[in-house]
């Protein structure tokens, strides 16, 4: 069963696009990646499926749950880091873990005490007394508390150091192999790849692919660099993407079958070649062009 549905979800704001026919779905227990660039419609995804604000039409469900009918149910079993947090200043971290737990029926406190550990929060400090990367492992540990079945994280490592962010990623694996489904957003590739099983990729409001990350990276795409003559012929062929001239060298990203690529290989006057794995990166920035042309 998935455990997030949303189908043709269409949000302005006034005239402005929040987001356009917006339909995917998260599966049980997968780890779901939501990409793209600032202001392409991620955080307003996340606000229409959490019910805070109304869509113009379209539809979100949770656990087989329509978000606005009954999100008071859908709420006990998620759990949710905002993109900003904001707490309370004056309050002990303690005394907001305390109230936050008020709004649940049952809360795993020895789960609580174990994550304020494992991220060395100090639980007797005021919240205004915080770093902005402790104020987001308060969120993380609020998010957790209850053991929700579903994770909804809007950009959960921005203000992360890297060795906390691998510390909430083993949390996130953890949380995984219990059953947790995570839906997570971010705009810094390398987190996906490392993190998710699948991955909806989101630009100007419309998602423009839904993919396994593993196909995502092993696919059409190669990193092509080569030395030698006639490498101006590159130019006219359409397998060949986003290419640059550099001392003597080309580089391109190469979408085809690989026996295009060796037929074209064998047609340059060619000193040396490479041929890689394209990153992530690499894979979606050609994405985000396709759409733009
Ligand atoms: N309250 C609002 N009023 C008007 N326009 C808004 C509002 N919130 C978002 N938008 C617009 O909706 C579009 C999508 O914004 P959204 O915040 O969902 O993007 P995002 O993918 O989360 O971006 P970021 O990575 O920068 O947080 C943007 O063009 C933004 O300007």
């Amino acid at each position: 069963m998935s455990v997030v549905e949303v189908r043709d979800l269409t949000k302005y704001y006034g005239k402005s696009r929040g987001v356009e026919g917006v339909t995917f779905s998260v599966e049980e227990g997968e780890i779901f990646g939501f990409i793209g660039p600032n202001g392409a419609g991620k955080t307003t995804t996340i606000r229409l499926l959490l019910g805070l604000i109304f869509p113009d039409s379209g539809l979100a469900e949770i656990f087989g749950k329509d978000v606005l009918k009954e999100g008071k149910e859908i709420r006990k079993n998620v759990g949710y880091i905002p993109g900003e947090v904001s707490f309370y200043p004056e309050v002990t971290v303690e005394e907001f873990l305390r109230y936050s737990a008020s709004f649940y029926e049952k809360v795993d406190w020895d789960y609580v005490k174990e994550l304020c550990g494992v991220f060395s929060l100090d639980t007797k400090k005021r919240i205004k007394e915080l770093s902005m990367g402790n104020k987001k492992k308060v969120a993380i540990v609020q998010a957790l508390m209850h053991r929700p079945k579903l994770l909804i994280l809007d950009e959960p490592t921005n203000g992360l150091d890297p060795i906390v962010q691998n510390t909430f990623f083993e949390i996130l694996k953890n949380e995984k192999e219990k059953g947790t489904t995570v839906f997570f957003s971010s705009h810094i590739l390398s987190e996906v790849e490392r993190l998710c099983d699948r991955v909806a990729m989101i630009k100007d409001g419309r998602i423009i692919r839904v993919e396994k990350v593993e196909n995502l990276k092993g696919e059409r795409y190669k990193v092509v660099r080569v030395k030698g003559e006639n490498l101006e012929k590159l130019k006219d062929l359409a397998e060949v993407n986003r290419l640059k001239f550099e001392n003597g060298t080309a580089e391109f990203l190469f979408s085809g079958n690989v026996e295009r690529l060796l037929e074209i290989l064998r047609s340059l006057k060619l000193s040396d070649f490479w041929v890689e794995e394209p990153s992530l990166e690499e894979i979606f920035m050609s994405y985000y062009r396709e759409g733009e042309e």
